[in-house]
């Protein structure tokens, strides 16, 4: 049932059928639970086919995706990304920069020599009263746009808590142990359009990548990829590796405040976004992602894992709450 989706440089990602562990006997569910977790802890990457989420329903969301990125730029810049608090709106090419590293100046310096090739759209939890989404006006192509990714956000929601009731299997705690981390859904939503772009833009400048070496800030990280490639994944040895694009799969990886809610038990893996593998034109073609990012609820106080320590001196951190890391980590970047 499971196979590799990755195998490089000492690096695994497995490719596991989640429906055998939606609707498997409990055999299967135990058996998926544990490749689940064992991805985590080894990669801090798998992939994961048999969805409750259509292929035709998925082609749906990148259409619609697709239709919002060919807005007029001053469009997109009138419902912009402002705060970190908010992290809600449109980040014109230039605005992110993804990087490992988190000095505000660091990251300015970077963001002048190496902009990152990309726009995107978050989409934070609908109905915050302090933080309204900044939604485009439905008009034309864009008829349609909030119903269609609000259904999106609530699929992925489900899509969490599933996962995250897998690790707790997986983990030996109780099957719902996370629930209440997960009920309320402070997820981003967010969708990426990588323009096209001449193939020398990366040849004159050699640090040039679509998106920069990172790695994600939350629980868990739903990455749905078109078919173009360019993702890669840090390797054990330091190479990054391709994680190649698989139809109907999602790539799901471990964020940093699921490492250290896990006590380090579970890796949070660096990745990042450079030129797909060659093609004959001078062009490399625009890409299409969606990343889901998954949090613990705001409110939640996170710290150690039950079972992921053995006793009280050996928890790494100090708890923290979810909501004020995930601002911290935000004001870094942008
Ligand atoms: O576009 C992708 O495939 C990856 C994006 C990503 O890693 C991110 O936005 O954190
Ligand atoms: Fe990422």
């Amino acid at each position: 049932m499971e196979s590799a989706a990755v195998k490089s440089e000492g690096l695994v990602i497995p490719l596991i059928d989640f429906a055998q562990f939606l609707k498997g006997n409990p055999e299967q569910r135990k058996e998926t639970a544990n490749a689940i977790l064992h991805g985590f802890q080894t990669a801090g990457f798998i992939y994961l086919k048999g969805l409750p989420i259509t292929s035709d329903y998925r082609k749906h969301v990148f259409e619609t995706s697709a239709k919002y990125f060919r807005l007029p730029t001053e469009t997109k810049m009138s419902h912009c990304w402002t705060s970190p608090e908010a992290n809600r709106g449109y980040s014109a090419p230039g605005r992110e920069k993804t990087t490992t590293l988190t000095d505000i100046d660091d990251v300015k310096k970077l963001r002048d020599s190496a902009p990152d090739l990309k726009e995107s759209l978050e989409i934070g939890r609908e109905g915050e009263p302090n933080h309204p989404n900044h939604w485009p006006e439905e008009k034309g192509e864009l008829v349609g746009f909030k119903e269609t990714m609000l259904e999106f956000h609530n699929k992925c929601k489900e899509l969490h808590i599933e996962v995250m009731r897998a690790i707790a299997v997986g983990l030996g705690i109780d099957e719902t142990w996370f629930d209440g981390f997960t009920d309320i859904g402070d997820n981003t939503l967010r969708l990426l359009h990588y323009p096209e772009v001449k193939k020398d833009v990366f040849t004159i400048n050699p640090g040039q990548v679509r998106a920069g070496a990172h790695s994600d800030y939350g629980s868990i990280t739903l990455l749905f990829q078109d078919s173009r490639g360019g993702l890669q994944v840090k390797s054990p040895t330091g190479v990054f590796v391709d994680a190649t694009p698989i139809e109907d799969t999602c790539v799901v990886n471990a964020g940093d405040l699921l490492a250290r809610w896990s006590n380090d038990n579970i890796k949070s893996t660096i990745h990042r976004v450079v030129e797909p593998p060659s093609s004959d034109s001078d062009i490399h073609p625009a890409r299409y992602s969606i990343a889901y990012f998954c949090n613990p609820n705001f409110k939640s106080y996170i710290e150690a894992i039950p079972g992921t320590y053995t006793a009280e001196k050996d928890r790494k951190y100090e708890g923290i709450n979810s909501g004020q890391y995930l601002v911290q980590r935000l004001t870094a970047t942008y």
